[in-house]
């Protein structure tokens, strides 16, 4: 049913390859025939870390879908135990400032363009999905996710703050007492207490399940002329894109000047260390 690359995900753009970076294909988009709706698979092993290349190539997927006129996205991952580990800290660790720059600004054109697109998006979480990896989880309409893994924006018990466009993705998405709680504590919430929160909004079995969950979900639009569909949705979330989209250069300053204090820098190696001896 789902045909495997239907819609070609352009390889990376010219400006990226100053980089010396390769073409690798860390997005796959499979679209069914006969409902129009795609799935987007993050596949960069292991952990879905989202770089400049899985970003850029998740902005273009997304956009072409836009132009195709989809009927609806799911968002899922090849990986068994993560959806996404968030952004890939490897960018942020003693960056390259021209990369660092076009990294942010790349991460915030995915955001706008997912949190505004006019099709119905779902997120199937079958895996892990902290930090960045949750923001692309609320940035969907819709939530599937399997059991026994973790959601949340763990910034700030990473020391960090998350950003304002993430922070008000979280309100919007479980209200302001719950937001509050879930940033200042940096939670990062089970299946079972995510659903419970309203960060998710059902749990499925498996990823076939949460994919078949996904599709009725997005086949209720069928009925629905699609014009109003979109204009009610970008009356709820327009005011926060276009605050961002105000204010993307100031964000950027904000981004870098974290990014670039030694403390930052400090933090970072501790955390990758951290990260590596939980192997050992
Ligand atoms: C700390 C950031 C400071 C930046 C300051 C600027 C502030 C700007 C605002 C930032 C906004 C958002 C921030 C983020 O999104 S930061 C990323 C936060 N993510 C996490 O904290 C998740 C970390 N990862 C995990 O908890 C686990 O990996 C997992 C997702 C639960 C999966 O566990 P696993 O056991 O299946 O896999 P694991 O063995 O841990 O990892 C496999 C290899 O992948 C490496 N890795 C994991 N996560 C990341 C990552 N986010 N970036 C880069 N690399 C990552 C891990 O080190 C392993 O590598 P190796 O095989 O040992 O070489």
């Amino acid at each position: 049913m789902y045909s495997r690359t239907m819609l070609k995900v352009r390889t990376l753009s010219n400006n990226l390859k100053m980089y010396g970076s390769t073409s690798s294909n860390f997005v796959n988009v499979s679209v069914n025939d006969k409902s129009g709706v795609a799935i987007v698979t993050m596949q960069r092993e292991p952990v879905n870390s989202l770089n400049l290349e899985l970003i850029t190539q998740l902005k273009t997927a997304l956009s072409d879908l836009e132009r195709n006129k989809c009927r609806g996205m799911i968002l899922t991952s090849a990986s068994k135990s993560v959806f996404s580990a968030g952004l890939d800290i490897m960018e942020m660790y003693k960056p390259n400032q021209e990369r660092v720059r076009n990294f942010w600004l790349s991460l915030q054109d995915l955001w706008m363009t997912l949190y505004g697109c006019s099709y119905p998006s779902v997120a199937a979480i079958n895996g892990h999905s902290p930090a960045g990896g949750c923001l692309l989880s609320m940035s969907c309409e819709y939530r599937i996710m399997l059991p026994n893994f973790t959601i949340g924006l763990n910034e700030t018990k990473l020391g960090i703050i998350a950003p304002s466009w993430f922070v008000a993705t979280m309100k919007n998405t479980i209200g302001f007492r719950k937001a509050e709680m879930a940033l200042t504590l940096g939670f990062l919430f089970t299946t079972e207490e995510a659903l419970k929160v309203g960060l998710i909004d059902e749990v499925a079995s498996s990823k076939e399940d949460a994919i078949a969950k996904a599709d009725k979900f997005i086949g209720q639009f069928a009925k629905i002329p699609p014009q109003p569909r979109t204009i009610s949705k970008l009356m709820l979330r327009s005011k926060d894109i276009e605050t961002l989209r105000k204010t993307k250069e100031q964000d950027l300053q904000a981004f870098l000047q974290v990014v670039n204090d030694p403390k930052t820098q400090k933090g970072l190696e501790l955390y990758l260390e951290s990260l590596k001896q939980r192997k050992a």
